[in-house]
């Protein structure tokens, strides 16, 4: 369930006019989805995707909405928001605020083949280089900073081996953070969790990138990193599959050249990608927060990728 804020057809005759989209012909809530009342919208004019957001503010929203609006309009495949007449791209809708986007075709897949992969990987670099000069500043709100305030709240719900593990590569990604070669890095605007669920394909043509609102900048890597630990892994044990790996890595190579010092840094930065989402899972299981409407992701996930990555050097990055 995944439609907090209700909101139906006849909310919207008036609302919907501050947009140039016609009137509003069909309206369906959608089921998935954790954070956010998610609807699609059928209008005049065609496809969209209304948002009311539950949780991030209209302080915080535009970052997000003006990074989609900037990649949209350099080509990059993610949907794309509608400004208002007044050329507002977030609007209050029963006093939340609100968007509407395009609506991506396809639909996500779940079981990513090297083609798929391929297409990622060059999206992605077609990503990082058309934020280059996206002029908002966001740290990434789930960086470095963030796992160490959430380390301590985690560490008494863990066992042994666990608590072990997680403080050693605490120390290690501390290290990893402060050295020359992770200050060498490239950085931009980062979308941070490009799942396989943030990703809509039509067979195997990439449709788009979707579900912003982790973005923030930092570096290159680390989305690779993000995008590498779940498109081109078994999802039973958490090794990569080196065709897929491959596929991904040579689609970005040829759009974005990785540089020496991200070639080093690739094994470390795996880790942190996957040090990332076993934090975020450890804390949304141990300490969920109230009103909680799903079932939180299994933590043994990543930490199953976190020790697989410790132990198996991943294939490079350049092939
Ligand atoms: N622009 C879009 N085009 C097509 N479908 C979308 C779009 N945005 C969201 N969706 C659909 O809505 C679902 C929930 O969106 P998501 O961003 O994951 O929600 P939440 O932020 O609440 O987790 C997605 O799985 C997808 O099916
Ligand atoms: N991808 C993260 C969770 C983020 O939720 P999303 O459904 O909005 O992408 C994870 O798998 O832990």
């Amino acid at each position: 369930m995944a439609v907090f804020t209700p909101v139906s057809l006849d909310d919207l005759p008036q609302w919907i006019k501050q947009f140039p989209l016609g009137q509003p012909l069909a309206l369906k809530g959608i089921a998935s989805g954790i954070e956010n009342s998610n609807f699609f919208l059928t209008t005049e004019t065609g496809e969209y995707v209304l948002t009311v957001f539950e949780v991030l503010t209209f302080e915080q929203l535009p970052f997000y909405l003006k990074l989609m609006h900037h990649l949209a309009d350099r080509g990059v495949l993610v949907p794309a928001p509608v400004a208002n007449d007044q050329g507002e791209l977030i609007v209050a809708l029963h006093g939340k605020p609100a968007s509407i986007v395009t609506k991506l075709e396809g639909k996500s897949q779940m079981a990513p083949q090297p083609a798929h992969c391929a297409a990622v990987g060059a999206m992605l670099a077609r990503m990082h280089l058309a934020a280059v000069d996206y002029p908002l500043q966001q740290p990434n709100l789930r960086g470095l900073d963030w796992w160490n305030e959430t380390t301590p709240q985690v560490l008494p719900f863990l066992d042994d081996s666990c608590a072990h593990l997680l403080r050693a590569e605490m120390h290690f990604q501390e290290a990893f953070a402060g050295c020359d070669t992770y200050h060498q890095l490239q950085r931009g605007p980062v979308h941070a969790d490009l799942f396989r669920n943030n990703v809509m394909f039509d067979g195997e043509r990439l449709t788009g990138f979707f579900d912003f609102y982790f973005a923030g900048c930092d570096t290159w890597l680390f989305d690779v990193a993000v995008t590498v630990n779940d498109w081109c892994i078994n999802l039973d044990t958490g090794v990569l599959d080196a065709a897929r790996v491959r596929a991904l890595l040579d689609a970005y190579h040829a759009v974005r050249p990785f540089t020496d010092a991200e070639q080093t840094a690739w094994q470390p930065m795996l880790r942190a990608a996957a040090l990332r989402f076993w934090l975020s899972r450890l804390y949304d299981f141990h300490l969920p927060r109230e009103a909680e409407m799903l079932t939180p992701h299994d933590p043994t996930h990543f930490e199953r990728i976190l020790r697989e990555r410790i132990a198996t050097p991943a294939p490079g990055l350049r092939g």
